[in-house]
């Protein structure tokens, strides 16, 4: 089989070596010569650069195709996509061909481009996760849509995707661009998770005043259990680099965190939706609070400075805390998807996006065998629950800033206790008649229910 694929930069250039390895033939191609002939020696130096031609020109990929064209890019999200399509279209790919964007590219405009190509190619989506070493290794595949184009290539994605206990962690999610949606989705959960565990690094380095190394420790400990994940040992393992002066490498790394704008749609998209994510939009914010000028957040950029220890943490409540915490940002950015499925009509397969989150992507963790398990994979931990509420008042009387703790503590409490909706219903009603609903079920005004003289002003 026979495929082609644009932009040969970080994920690219390693889907590309995992491609030829699985037994593709493969014609590639990027804007920079450069990345094509580096490409060009990395194959040479694994022993399968004969089954890659690197092209200089779209028209020459084109041309060297076999039809119907299966053709994947790898170029940065946004208006680069478009560009590639219509340079892609002057270069003459036809209605039979299919281009499929693998990049982290907004759901809504997938769902734009399959209108805006239909008689041109067939577009579709597919959401790829697990940086340079999944990408290279196999990587977890969110694909969607039931085109045609996808029966000619789905047998050997399967292949090429990470496995699980022998299944394959590619999956067609569910209908229209739902892929990216889930991939977006993912990253959400992904911001979530990477900001508790560098609160839980927060907590334990200036709360309590432990050491790079023995929160290191900490970390493995944990992942020899159920808390094994990806997250966490990528975090234990850069806790202990250290530069050539025996310098913690954290604590040279100035502290605003970037995005590409996963999190931020994901964010937007549940805002929108009316579905609460409150752990995964705290994650959002804090990466925004390490940009505000002013803030200590901003200004206080090391940990350089040691500061005293403030609290006292009992580490089995910790540990009990972050795992109960870690499942509550699964079932925030699944009940996201699950809102987003039904609103869309996507017939999003959530055991067939969990399928495809079990290995090679950055989210992946031992105990998402507890979350496929279904609804009530929160249910009877009864132990957890306490320690996430303990721990947030510790984290919380230190002083320091939590914001995913934090949320994640209220979201879980406002599942499970009374909320006070009643009060803002009836302050709605007292100043705009916007109506009341009763216990009863009946809609009404505060005045059908009582006399009121004189309302205050
Ligand atoms: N890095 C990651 O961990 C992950 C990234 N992604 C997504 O995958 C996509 C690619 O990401 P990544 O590989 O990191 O990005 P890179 O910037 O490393 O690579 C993109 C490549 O595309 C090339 N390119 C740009 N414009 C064109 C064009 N018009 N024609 C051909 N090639 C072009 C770039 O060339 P040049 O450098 O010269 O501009 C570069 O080599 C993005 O959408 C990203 O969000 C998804 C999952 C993980
Ligand atoms: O998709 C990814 C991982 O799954 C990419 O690494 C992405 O760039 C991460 O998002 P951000 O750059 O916004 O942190």
């Amino acid at each position: 089989m026979q495929v082609a694929l644009v932009g040969l930069g970080v994920m690219g250039k390693n889907l590309a070596l995992n491609l030829i390895e699985k037994g593709l033939n493969l014609v590639a191609y990027d804007k920079n010569p450069d990345a094509g002939e580096d490409l060009l020696s990395l194959a040479k130096k694994e022993g399968f650069a004969e089954r890659l031609h690197i092209v200089s020109d779209l028209s020459d990929m084109v041309r060297r195709l076999e039809t119907p064209r299966s053709i994947l890019l790898l170029v940065p999200a946004g208006e680069l996509v478009d560009k590639v399509c219509s340079e892609l279209i002057e270069a003459g790919v036809d209605i039979n061909d299919i281009i499929v964007d693998c990049g982290n590219s907004n759901y809504k405009d997938g769902i734009a481009r399959k209108l805006k190509y239909q008689n041109k190619f067939e577009f579709a989506t597919m959401g790829i996760s697990g940086g340079a070493e999944g990408a290279r290794h196999g990587p977890a595949m969110m694909a969607s849509g039931s085109e045609g184009g996808w029966e000619r290539i789905i047998p050997f994605f399967e292949k090429v995707a990470a496995s699980h206990n022998g299944e394959s962690c590619f999956a067609r999610v569910g209908q229209s661009a739902s892929g990216h949606f889930v991939k977006m989705v993912h990253n959400g959960i992904e911001y979530a998770l990477m900001q508790l565990i560098a609160e839980v690094y927060h907590l334990l380095r200036l709360g309590c005043g432990k050491s790079n190394d023995e929160i290191a420790a900490l970390f493995d400990t944990w992942s020899e259990g159920e808390l094994n994940s990806y997250l966490l040992s990528i975090s234990s393992h850069i806790l202990k680099l250290n530069s050539s002066d025996n310098t913690p490498i954290v604590d040279l790394i100035d502290n605003k965190v970037g995005a590409k704008g996963t999190g931020l749609w994901t964010a937007q998209n549940a805002l929108e939706l009316g579905i609460a994510v409150p752990s995964l939009v705290a994650a959002v914010q804090a990466r925004h609070l390490t940009n505000t000028q002013d803030t200590h957040a901003a200004l206080e950029m090391t940990y350089a400075a040691k500061q005293p220890a403030k609290v006292d943490i009992d580490l089995e409540e910790l540990r009990k805390a972050f795992h109960l915490a870690s499942l509550l940002c699964y079932r925030q950015g699944l009940a996201l998807i699950k809102g987003a499925s039904r609103s869309h009509q996507w017939k999003v397969d959530l055991a067939k996006t969990l399928q495809t989150w079990r290995a090679g992507c950055i989210i992946r963790a031992d105990y998402l065998d507890q979350i496929a398990e279904g609804n009530g994979f929160i249910d009877g931990l009864n132990d957890e629950v306490i320690a996430l509420r303990n721990i947030a008042a510790d984290a919380v009387r230190s002083g320091l800033a939590f914001p995913v703790l934090a949320a994640t503590q209220t979201y879980y409490a406002t599942l499970t206790t009374p909320s006070n909706g009643h009060l803002v219903q009836a302050q709605r009603d007292y100043f705009g008649e916007h109506g009341i609903k009763t216990h009863e079920g009946e809609t009404c005004h505060l005045t059908d229910l009582t006399h009121i003289d004189a309302k205050v002003r």
